[in-house]
């Protein structure tokens, strides 16, 4: 599933009307319909709740390979009354067409539809008619003069007036919204600029001040479409009916909390239409890994295989006060599969380890009495490595003495597959300018920073990678040439092609130590066992999130959930 900037989705809004040949009004029809869709999708999940309360839809009949709707959730914002569990909920669920019989049910509900000028607002009219016509008791609210509206949304106000459907200009005319059976948000889409003016911000307060399930068109208004920043005031919906391509910022938080349950609705722009513009950005599922990734999601064991057949890793971690790190990425690196690991510790530490976990092979690299790691294990370690596959470099690490010379040995001499992590991370980011004269590496390099240490590697704060995750990763990505998983809800893996994809599996309690830790183990594993960089971190980063789903199952609660847990439940 692509996703796409606003800018790119007007581009190919524009490709589709101007050089396809299908009108404005087809695509506002089918956006509207998809609403409205959406819209009695929850008035029937209200009516078999019996209470008029939203609960959380019943399982429904996932088809893993449903082309048509993605819908994923946090279960805490669409069963507004059920005990929210905290683990998101990824299912592919194909929304059965839907009847616009006058259900009886739907007659007691009455919602009203917020519309803005632009186009979003134009979707909103279409939905409102389409309500009506369902039985719903429909009222418009324009928060704009009627008479603002341009072209298509100007045509669907006419259409409204037609049928005497019910209007109130917001600011003329009195509102209370806190007898709503549900809003539809159709005040701002993609076309916004900065946060919402008034009167619309006036408006999104009331809205969300009403305790009604709010139905967002396209993408919560205040939302950033691009970077899932929240412009405040912004809506909080429980479901966002994003139209055609997933915007970036549904998938990114804050915007992804703000957004509740998403569904990305088809109305008539090809699917293959962003691929062939050029739009990079996937969101990471099974399909994904299969069709872009080419990845053997089976991981399937040729029965005359042996060790050697997957892989040999080398985990050169750990350190006196931080020696678990170590032992949690090659406990992971051995349990996702590779043929066999060593892990490589400074030498006091070596007797201490012995039998932490007897499938590992051990190796001192650092001589010295103190357990911690020093320039002059370079050469030990290159030995190791030469033998070994791939080199998985930085949990519990530890810094010291002329560490970046250390690391650029590494970086330059080893040439299999280099993970690194952690402080090798803060090594890479201390180097700053003598990095550019660092041998350009023919092998891959996957970089696997948490927020942290992505803004020391590129010398800002925090915030700012958080501002942006997705460009920060892909810039850097792109001009470094290596592979970089920006760690964090809703990981980033990018890639050097320009190819990028957001993660949706796992939940709020994998942010626990050494999660981390196994995340470099499993990429380690993978690279060792044939993949390529980008499907070792793009698969690496979604088998640990499901593991960590299924961690937090058998724990009974995310926040029971600790590293070594993950690594049992891969
Ligand atoms: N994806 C598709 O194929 C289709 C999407 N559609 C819908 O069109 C909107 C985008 O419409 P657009 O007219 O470009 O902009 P908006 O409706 O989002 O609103 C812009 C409108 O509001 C004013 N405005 C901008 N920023 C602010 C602000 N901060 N505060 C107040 N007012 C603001 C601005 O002046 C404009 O007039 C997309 O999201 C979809 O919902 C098509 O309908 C179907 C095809
Ligand atoms: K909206």
């Amino acid at each position: 599933m692509y996703m796409v900037t606003a800018d790119e989705m007007r581009q190919l809004d524009r490709y589709t009307i101007d050089k396809l040949g299908i009108p404005a009004l087809t695509l506002m029809e089918n956006a509207g319909r998809a609403v409205a869709d959406e819209v009695l999708k929850l008035c029937a999940m209200k009516s078999r709740s019996g209470n008029g309360r939203l609960e959380e839809q019943e399982n429904q009949t996932c088809d893993a390979d449903s082309a048509e709707v993605f819908r994923w959730r946090a279960t805490e914002k669409v069963s507004r009354t059920g005990p929210g569990d905290l683990l998101s909920h990824r299912e592919v669920i194909r929304v059965e067409p839907w009847s616009h019989g006058r259900h009886a049910v739907w007659q007691r509900e009455h919602w009203y539809i917020l519309v803005g000028k632009g186009n979003n607002g134009g979707d909103g009219l279409v939905a409102a008619r389409h309500l009506t016509d369902a039985g719903l008791h429909v009222t418009v609210v324009y928060a704009d003069s009627p008479d603002t509206l341009r072209g298509e949304a100007a045509a669907g106000r006419d259409v409204i007036a037609a049928l005497g459907i019910p209007v109130i200009v917001y600011g003329r005319d009195a509102l209370d919204l806190r007898g709503a059976s549900g809003i539809v948000d159709a005040l701002l889409g993609t076309g916004t600029q900065g946060p919402p003016r008034e009167p619309y911000a006036s408006l999104i307060r009331q809205a969300n001040a009403s305790g009604a399930p709010l139905v967002s068109v396209d993408v919560p208004s205040g939302l950033d479409a691009d970077t899932g920043a929240l412009h405040e005031p912004c809506i909080r919906a429980c479901v966002t009916v994003c139209l055609a391509y997933l915007k970036r910022g549904l998938v990114q938080y804050p915007g992804a909390e703000a957004a509740g349950e998403v569904v990305v609705r088809y109305i008539g722009i090809p699917p293959g239409l962003a691929r062939e513009c050029g739009v990079q950005l996937r969101l990471l599922t099974r399909d994904t890994l299969r069709e872009a990734l080419n990845v053997d999601i089976s991981r399937r064991r040729v029965p005359d295989g042996h060790k050697g057949t997957y892989g040999h890793v080398l985990v050169a971690a750990g350190s006196l006060r931080m020696s678990g790190a170590g032992l949690l990425a090659a406990r992971a690196a051995l349990r996702i599969g590779s043929g066999l690991v060593t892990w490589a510790v400074p030498e006091a530490l070596l007797p201490h380890v012995i039998g932490a976990a007897p499938e590992l092979m051990l190796a001192a690299a650092a001589t010295g009495r103190d357990g911690e790691w020093n320039a002059d294990s370079a050469d030990e370690l290159l030995q190791l490595a030469q033998a070994r596959d791939v080199l998985a470099v930085g949990p519990g690490l530890g810094r010291f003495t002329a560490d970046t010379g250390w690391l650029r040995r590494l970086w330059e001499e080893y040439d299999g597959p280099l993970v690194l992590d952690a402080d090798a991370l803060n090594i890479l980011a201390s180097a700053g300018p003598e990095l550019e004269a660092w041998k350009r590496r023919s092998a891959a390099v996957v970089l696997t920073p948490h927020p942290g240490e992505m803004a020391r590697l590129l010398g800002i704060s925090t915030a700012e990678v958080q501002r942006d995750r997705i460009t920060h990763a892909r810039e850097y990505a792109r001009t470094r040439g290596v592979t970089l998983v920006l760690k964090g809800a809703r990981t980033v893996i990018a890639c050097p092609d320009g190819a990028a994809y957001i993660n949706t599996t796992g939940h709020a309690g994998m942010a626990t130590g050494g999660a981390g830790d196994v995340l470099t183990g499993i990429i380690a594993g993978l690279l060792a066992q044939g993949l390529n960089a980008s499907q070792a971190a793009a698969f690496g980063v979604y088998l640990h999130g499901v593991a960590g789903e299924t961690a937090a199952r058998h724990r009974q609660h995310p926040a029971a959930v600790v590293a070594g847990d993950i690594i049992e439940a891969l």
